[in-house]
C-alpha cells in the first residue's frame, strides 16, 4: 500500500524540487541506499498501476536519462515478471546513462525486458503509458528527444501514470516548461511538489497519490514545508460550533463598498456572500441606484445607497472590516469609496478595481492589516509586470506582493495561492466552472465575514478561499460546472462552514 504521509489542520506538507532532493539525501543517510529506494518508488508505482487498471496487459514505459527514467526502468522489469508485455523506450542511450539510472536500465535488460530508442513518429502501443521522462530534475525548457516525446504521450489518448511528476511540469512553480504531459494518475514520491498544486500542475496531473516511501519521520524535522496544501479539516479547527449565547453583535459587522453605476451585481455578491459566511450584520454602500435590487435580493442586507464621500459620513467607522472593491471601477466614485475604506482604520479586504487603483496611484502602499485579492491580471499590475510572469511562478508572484504591500495576499486562479506571515498555503479544490463573472465578488465577501467573526487575516484568507472553492465543487456536483454562476456559490458555503452538517443531507437555501 502507498503511504501517504501524515496531515494536519494545516493541510498537507509540499515541498520544493530542492527540498525533496534533500530529503532524498536524508532518507538515503539514514541507511537506505539510492538504489533500494528507486526500486520502493517503482514498486510503489507497480503496485498503484495494477489495483488501478487489473485489466491491463501491455504497457508503454517511456524513460528519460536520470533517476526518474531510473524508476521507470524498474517498473518495467516488474510488470514484465508479471507477464505483461512492456514496450520499453528511452531517449538517451543507456550507455550515456549513470549511477542508478544505469544500474536500473541493466537491471531491466538482463531481465529479458526489450528497449528502443525513441525516435520521432515511433508508435505508443501500450494499452497504458508510464512516464518516467523527467522528475525534480527538470532544468529549462523540454528540449530534444524528451519534447516530441512528451507530445507523443499526449497524443496517444491513452491513459497515463506520470512517475512523480507529469514530465515538463516544473516542480516549484506548477508551469508548463514547453510541453507537460497531461497525466491521468501520478504517483509522487517522499514529499509532495507544490508545482503539482497550482498554476497547469492541476490541469496536467490528474488523480494524485502521494507515497513517502516509508521516508523515515526524523528525514522532515527541520525541513519548513514550501507551503501547505489546503484540506477540510481547516474548517473545523477554525469555525466551532458556536456559543449557545451568541448575538450578533458578537459576529461582527462587515461593510461592502462597491457597486458603481452599471456594476451592482458586484457589491450585492459580496454581500450576499458575506452574510451566508455567518457576519453578525453586513451593510453595503453602493450606488443609489443599486439599494432596491439589494434589498429585494438580500433584505438581511442593510443597503445604503452612496453619491460619494459626504453620504458615506461614520460608515466605515460601525464596521469591523471593510471590503472594497467589488463593482468599484476607477472613476471618482470608487477612488472616494477606496479612499474612504482606507482612511478608516479598519482591516480591509481589498479586491478587484480597488486593486487596480492602487496599482495605478498609490504604488507603494504597505499595510499589515489587509487582504489583497489579485487575480492574475491584477497582480501582474501591482508588481509592474506581465500576467505571463505571473503565471510562469505563481508562488514567486504571490510572495512578493506579500512582501511589497504587507498583510495577506491571494492570488487567485486555478490552485489559489495565500501567501501570509505564517508562509503560502495553497488550495487543491475548486473547478472550471469558476471561470464566470463575479466569482471573485463572493469571494471577497466571504473573506470579509470570517474576518469580521474573529478570525486573524491569514487563517481567513486560507479558509475563505477553501470555502469559496469548496463551495463550487458542490454546486458543480449538484448541477455541473458549464453554467455555474457566483449567486450559486453562498448556499452550499453556508452549509460547508456548518461541519456538523451532513453535506448530503443538507438542503441549500438561495
Ligand atoms: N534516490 C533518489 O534520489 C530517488 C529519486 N527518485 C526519482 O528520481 C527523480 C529525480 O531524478 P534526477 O535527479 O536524476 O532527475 P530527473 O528528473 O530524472 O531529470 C534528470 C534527467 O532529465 C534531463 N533533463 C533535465 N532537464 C531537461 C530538459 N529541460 N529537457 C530535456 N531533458 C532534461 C537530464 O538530462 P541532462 O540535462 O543531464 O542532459 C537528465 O537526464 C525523481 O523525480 C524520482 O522520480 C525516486 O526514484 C526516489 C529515489
Ligand atoms: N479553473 C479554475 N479552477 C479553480 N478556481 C478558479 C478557476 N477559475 C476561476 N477560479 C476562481 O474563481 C475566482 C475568480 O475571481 P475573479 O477573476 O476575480 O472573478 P470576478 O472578477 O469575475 O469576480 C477566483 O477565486 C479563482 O481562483
Ligand atoms: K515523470
Amino acid at each position: 500500500m502507498t503511504q501517504a504521509p501524515p496531515e494536519d489542520h494545516r493541510g498537507r506538507a509540499l515541498y520544493r524540487a530542492e527540498q525533496v532532493r534533500e530529503l532524498d539525501r536524508r532518507v538515503i543517510a539514514s541507511g537506505v541506499a539510492g538504489f533500494a529506494l528507486m526500486q520502493r518508488a517503482a514498486a510503489s508505482a507497480w503496485r498503484y498501476l495494477r489495483a488501478t487498471w487489473p485489466e491491463v496487459r501491455h504497457l508503454s514505459v517511456l524513460c528519460g536519462g536520470g533517476n526518474n527514467g531510473g524508476d521507470g526502468h524498474v517498473l518495467a522489469a516488474l510488470a514484465a515478471a508479471e507477464g505483461l508485455s512492456v514496450q520499453r523506450i528511452l531517449v538517451k542511450p543507456v550507455e550515456s546513462l549513470e549511477g542508478d539510472a544505469r544500474r536500473a536500465a541493466e537491471m531491466a535488460d538482463a531481465a529479458g525486458v526489450g528497449r528502443q530508442p525513441w525516435k520521432d513518429g515511433t508508435t505508443l502501443s501500450g494499452e497504458l503509458v508510464v512516464d518516467a521522462l523527467l522528475g525534480t530534475g527538470l532544468a529549462g525548457e523540454v528540449r530534444g528527444a524528451s519534447r516530441s516525446a512528451i507530445a507523443a504521450i499526449n497524443a496517444s489518448g491513452r491513459p497515463v501514470l506520470a512517475i512523480d511528476i507529469p514530465s515538463g511540469l516544473h516542480a516549484d512553480t506548477g508551469a508548463e516548461l514547453g510541453e507537460a504531459v497531461r497525466a491521468t494518475h501520478t504517483i509522487t514520491f517522499i514529499g509532495d511538489k507544490l508545482g503539482l498544486h497550482t498554476g497547469r500542475g492541476p490541469a496536467r496531473v490528474g488523480k494524485l497519490v502521494v507515497d513517502d516511501l516509508a521516508a523515515p519521520r526524523e528525514a522532515f524535522e527541520g525541513m519548513t514545508p514550501a507551503a501547505w496544501r489546503l484540506g477540510r479539516a481547516l474548517i473545523a479547527a477554525l469555525l466551532p460550533p458556536r456559543e449557545r449565547n451568541a448575538h450578533k453583535g458578537a459576529m461582527g459587522h462587515a461593510l461592502v463598498l462597491g457597486g458603481a453605476t452599471g456594476m451592482g451585481g458586484a457589491g450585492l455578491l459580496a454581500a450576499e456572500a458575506c452574510a451566508r459566511l455567518g457576519a453578525g450584520k453586513v451593510s453595503l454602500a453602493t450606488d443609489p441606484a443599486h439599494v432596491a435590487a439589494s434589498l429585494i435580493r438580500r433584505p438581511e442586507v442593510m443597503a445604503h445607497g452612496v453619491r460619494g464621500l459626504a453620504d458615506l459620513g461614520e460608515l466605515p467607522q460601525k464596521a469591523d472590516v471593510l471590503v472594497v472593491g467589488p463593482g468599484l471601477g476607477r472613476g471618482s466614485w470608487g477612488q472616494a469609496m477606496l479612499q474612504a475604506a482606507l482612511a478608516a482604520e479598519r482591516p480591509l479586504v481589498v479586491d478587484a478595481d480597488a486593486l487596480n487603483l492602487l496599482a495605478e496611484r498609490l504604488a507603494g502602499q504597505w499595510r499589515d492589516d489587509w487582504i489583497l485579492t489579485p487575480h492574475p491580471g491584477e497582480a501582474a499590475r501591482l508588481l509592474g509586470i506581465g500576467t505571463a510572469d505571473v503565471e510562469a511562478d505563481r508562488p514567486a508572484a504571490a510572495q512578493a506582493l506579500q512582501q511589497r504591500f504587507g498583510g495577506v495576499v491571494v492570488l487567485k486562479g486555478a490552485g489559489s495561492l495565500v501567501a501570509g506571515p505564517a508562509g503560502l498555503a495553497v488550495c487543491p479544490c475548486g473547478n472550471p466552472g469558476m471561470a464566470s463573472g463575479g466569482m471573485g465578488d463572493a469571494l471577497s465577501g466571504m473573506l470579509g465575514a470570517l474576518v469580521a467573526q474573529g478570525l486573524s487575516l491569514e487563517m481567513a484568507a486560507r479558509l475563505g478561499v477553501l470555502v469559496h472553492a469548496l463551495a463550487a465543487d458542490m454546486a458543480a456536483r449538484q448541477g455541473g460546472e458549464r453554467g455555474l454562476l457566483a449567486g450559486d456559490l453562498a448556499s452550499c458555503a453556508r452549509i460547508l462552514v456548518n461541519p456538523t452538517m451532513d453535506e448530503d443531507d443538507a438542503v441549500a437555501t438561495r
